[in-house]
């Protein structure tokens, strides 16, 4: 990614500026290495990237909990080493460990979050009333979270990092380990509070959410970021569309045969064609003509074909030209097909081991 260019003198419109940051670890281990960024204020960016990619870490450094080793970062205009008391006044954070006490009933939690923020006691009334309603969690307010899904801990833990009314929320993985309609149903507040002018910073392993919510993402990879641009520019630099061919038989000799059919083709670049697990995948600029050519070669060359399918990319095919891997989990189709967020029983039966839901797609 070419570095920014904006001075850290005009970063006032800034919420976030990042200059050339790094950060090593006592062990050794680079984490973040090198990263130039500009959020401005008002945007809901994302930083997409698989495990270990050096999000966590990145954020924390934003939100002053880890210094840089190197590099400086504004915060809403205040630098987070010299000025890490108003960076935290001017920012919410909701963490991937949760911050719910489960000995406070809702309405407490959300009450001790606006003693600690400073919230005046005139206000906390009506801000507690508004961010139980905010998450849909009035009918609960007096019970404790213990009994809650996981999805209803989510919303607990998103209002707490709100009571003071934050300019600037960062978003660590708010979603990990909900189901569908959990996630849909949080994606919902966090674009509500967008639109009343919130800028959002969220970091996640999920294609789909990062497309449905950012402005403008970052694909981070080994501490470094390798792109940032919008989800749609982002798609549109792979290079056409996608071409997707189902074998009969998709053993690995028979993908191996279909590849190399498809190589020797001359249709398309040797770089665009890869395996799938049931047959082969290829971007191309001209899928369905070439598409239809390549059927006829794989048919002489004795290879029966069972589904042929010319899709627009995704930002899963954007992630395998950024990086040549399809490390980052795909989450479930049904996430997008269902956005109505409305409650259902299944919000009680939420998947909470932490694991990344993958109920759709083999990648
Ligand atoms: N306290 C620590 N000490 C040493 N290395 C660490 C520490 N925390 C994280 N790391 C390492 O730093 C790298 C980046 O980790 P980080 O948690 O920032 O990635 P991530 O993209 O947030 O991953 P995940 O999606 O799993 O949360 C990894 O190699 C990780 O093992």
């Amino acid at each position: 990614m070419p570095a920014e260019t904006t001075d850290i003198q005009e970063t006032s419109s800034m919420a976030i500026a990042a200059r050339n940051v790094e950060l090593t670890y006592a062990d050794g281990t680079r984490a973040v290495r090198g990263i130039d960024l500009d959020v401005p204020k008002g945007e809901f960016f994302g930083f997409l990237g698989p495990n270990g990619a050096g999000k966590t870490t990145a954020i924390k450094t934003f939100v002053t909990l880890l210094h840089p080793t190197a590099g400086s970062v504004t915060v809403n205009g205040f630098d987070v080493v010299d000025d890490p008391r108003a960076v935290r006044s001017s920012i919410g954070y909701m963490a991937q460990e949760t911050s719910i006490d489960e000995e406070l009933t809702a309405c407490e939690n959300i009450q001790f979050a606006c003693e600690m923020y400073g919230v005046s006691r005139s206000e906390r009334a009506e801000r507690i009333d508004d961010l139980l309603a905010l998450v849909d969690l009035a009918d609960v307010a007096d019970k404790q979270p213990s009994g809650f899904s996981g999805g209803m801990k989510k919303r607990l833990d998103v209002a707490t990092a709100l009571v003071h009314e934050p300019p600037l929320v960062f978003l660590d993985e708010p979603t990990t380990g909900l189901d569908p309609r959990a996630r849909n149903r949080l994606w919902e507040y966090f674009r509500a509070i967008n639109r009343q002018g919130t800028t959002l910073f969220l970091t996640t392993q999920y294609l789909e959410e990062a497309d449905e919510l950012c402005d403008r993402l970052s694909v981070i990879q080994d501490g470094k970021l390798v792109a940032t641009d919008s989800p749609d520019t982002l798609k549109s630099q792979v290079g056409g569309d996608i071409l997707e061919i189902t074998l009969e038989d998709s053993i690995a000799q028979q993908r191996a045969h279909a590849q190399q059919v498809a190589r020797e083709s001359g249709l398309f670049a040797e770089n665009t064609i890869e395996p799938t697990d049931e047959g082969i995948r290829i971007a191309s600029e001209h899928a369905r003509q070439q598409g239809t050519d390549l059927l006829v070669a794989l048919r002489d060359a004795g290879i029966t074909v069972t589904k042929f399918d010319v899709r627009s990319p995704t930002l899963d095919d954007v992630f395998l030209a950024l990086t040549g891997t399809r490390s980052v989990p795909v989450s479930s189709r049904a996430s997008l097909d269902d956005t109505t967020g409305e409650p259902t029983s299944e919000e009680t039966a939420e998947d909470q081991s932490g694991d990344p839901v993958q109920t759709g797609g083999s990648r």
